[in-house]
């Protein structure tokens, strides 16, 4: 279980996030989904240990993120976190990286060298994986990262905007099954950032909108439907509670600045 209590964090004297209180279950694939600027990737970094908040606390498994060393390492052997621009060793293979990433997490040789290829394969990156990482392209570096993430066998995964980075629409797919396949197969945790609701729209056990550093509300899909009284996509829900005004506002701009 992730739990945060009344976490605030502030850029300068600017509140990005503001008194955050959220509790992720065990075996649950939760997409923290809000506009740009809203505070996703800090909360993101505040659940990683990568950011100290402010005021507040993190708990993972019962364990302080950044409380004693012990709670720390118990964290991390458990936990993976895949930024949204992950730094990668360039001078490296893909293959080096990913295989050193699993190997903080104790996986098994002889598991490592086989679910390494066929993640290659899937996410069609098998020619590359020899290859340094310097001569990848944006999407194939997104990858990489994901694989190595995924080879972890780490039973918590942290992936911050994890459908962008140039993910290509199979390596979208794969990445969604092999993630529900996660949460409700192995029982693995999953918390995803993104902007763009159609994207977790089919994936997600809740989803928690972040909009100004607050939490504007956290729930299934229906759930969020019948708060937003709604009863459209997620995207229409989100822009329901986030952006009300904003589709009178598009309607406005097109009918008076685009006249035939
Ligand atoms: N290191 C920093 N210093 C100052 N301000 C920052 C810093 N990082 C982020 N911010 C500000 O904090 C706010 C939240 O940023 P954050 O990256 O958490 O948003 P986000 O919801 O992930 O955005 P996006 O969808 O564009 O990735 C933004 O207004 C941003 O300008």
């Amino acid at each position: 279980m992730i739990e945060l209590e009344h976490v605030w964090q502030h850029y300068g004297v600017r509140p990005v996030l503001k008194d955050v209180s959220v509790t992720i279950n065990p075996g649950e694939l939760v997409a923290i989904l809000g506009p740009n600027g809203m505070g996703k990737s800090t909360l993101m970094g505040v659940i990683a240990g990568t950011i100290s908040p402010l005021k507040g606390t993190v708990r993972i498994e019962g364990n302080r993120r950044r409380g004693s060393v012990e709670e720390e390492l118990e964290i991390r052997s458990r936990v993976i976190y895949v930024p949204d621009h992950p730094w990668l060793p360039i001078k490296r293979t893909g293959r080096e990286f990913a295989l050193s990433v699993a190997r903080l997490y104790d996986v098994d040789d002889e598991r490592l060298m086989m679910h390494l290829d066929k993640l290659l394969k899937l996410f069609d990156l098998d020619e590359q994986a020899n290859w340094t990482i310097e001569s990848y392209s944006n999407g194939q570096k997104h990858k990489i990262a994901l694989i190595a993430a995924l080879l972890s066998d780490a039973p918590i995964l942290l992936l911050d905007e994890a459908f962008s980075g140039g993910l290509d629409p199979a390596g979208i797919h794969t990445l969604k099954k092999i993630l529900r396949h996660r949460v409700q197969v192995q029982g693995s945790t999953v918390v995803i950032t993104t902007p763009v609701a159609e994207l977790v729209e089919e994936v997600a056990d809740r989803i928690l909108i972040l909009h100004g550093g607050e939490v504007v509300a956290y729930d299934s899909l229906v759930g969020l439907q019948k708060l937003a009284n709604c009863h459209g996509s997620l995207n229409d829900v989100l822009q329901n509670l986030t952006h009300p005004e904003s589709l009178s506002r598009l309607e406005d701009y097109l009918r008076e600045e685009l006249k035939p």
